[in-house]
């Protein structure tokens, strides 16, 4: 699908100037309640510019809670959650201009095509991608007449990463970034976020895959319930737990296997 010559200009030239050494994410003691659930319970954590971060977990350890609340979509009910040194809810227009966010359930107008819609979304930012090498960076060229409704599932969570990368982001939120894509694609997609990193784009990123959170990430958290029960790089997690590889540390970890509660 991409060729690395898209990839590469998808971002445009050149790196992103990291800014001032302030961090991409802090998270400081974030807490969060639904009526009956803590779903963020004393979360704390910072993500460095120019780092692929990974959030892990079984379902409903408060993975998409914590990336809703980053990205100024969910009030916590205590904590600090500063994005580039921004408050995402205080200051939603700056957070707008440097944030990214690809979520599980993008609404977006079915009638659009891809083209279509990565043109709207473009006009938000005033340093945007070019929509259509954005397109063919993410393996869409062939369906950029091709409306929303008709696209495949694989097709429309290419779509959905386009989006969070179009007004050329300096923090990404990817939540299961590659769910649903065939081996082919998520190998260009996981090509694309190393182009990311190497720019200085910093990447909170969700994941049930493990060989992608080998692959990505830098730093992990592995949460449970809302907290954070093993921190560190994966292979600090296989060492911790004793074990040989990431999937058998998570299940180590976390006490259950993950695809049981899927
Ligand atoms: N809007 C809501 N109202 C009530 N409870 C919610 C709401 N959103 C999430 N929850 C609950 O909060 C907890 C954390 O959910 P969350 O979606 O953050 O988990 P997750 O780790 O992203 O799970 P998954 O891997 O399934 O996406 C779960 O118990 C969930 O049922």
């Amino acid at each position: 699908m991409a060729s690395d010559r898209d990839r590469r200009h998808a971002r445009g030239p050149g790196s992103l100037p990291s800014v001032g050494g302030v961090k991409a994410i802090e998270i400081h003691r974030l807490h969060k309640r639904y009526k009956h659930v803590v779903a963020v319970d004393n979360l704390s954590l910072t993500v460095d510019q120019g780092e692929v971060f990974g959030l892990l977990g079984h379902n409903g350890a408060g993975k998409t809670t914590t990336v809703e609340i980053v990205a100024g979509l969910g009030k916590p009910d205590r904590g600090r959650v500063r994005v580039l040194g921004l408050d995402p809810l205080r200051e939603r227009a700056a957070v707008r201009r440097v944030l990214g966010v690809q979520l599980q359930d993008a609404a977006l107008h079915h009638a659009l095509t891809v083209r279509e819609l990565v043109r709207l979304y473009r006009t938000l930012y005033r340093d945007g991608a070019d929509p259509d090498e954005l397109i063919g960076a993410v393996g869409l060229t062939g369906a950029a007449r091709t409306r929303y409704d008709r696209l495949s599932g694989g097709q429309q969570q290419r779509l959905s990463i386009a989006l969070a990368l179009v007004g050329r982001p300096r923090v990404a939120l990817l939540d299961e970034l590659t769910t649903g894509l065939d081996p082919r694609a998520r190998r260009d997609i996981w090509a694309l976020v190393e182009n990311l990193r190497a720019d200085g784009v910093a990447v909170l990123l969700v994941s049930h895959q493990m060989e992608e959170v080998e692959r990505l990430c830098d730093r992990v958290v592995l949460l449970d319930r809302g907290r954070v029960i093993a921190a560190g790089t994966p292979a600090d997690l296989v060492t911790e737990a004793g074990a040989v590889t990431l999937d058998d540390a998570f299940l180590a970890l976390t006490g259950r296997p993950h695809q049981e509660l899927s």
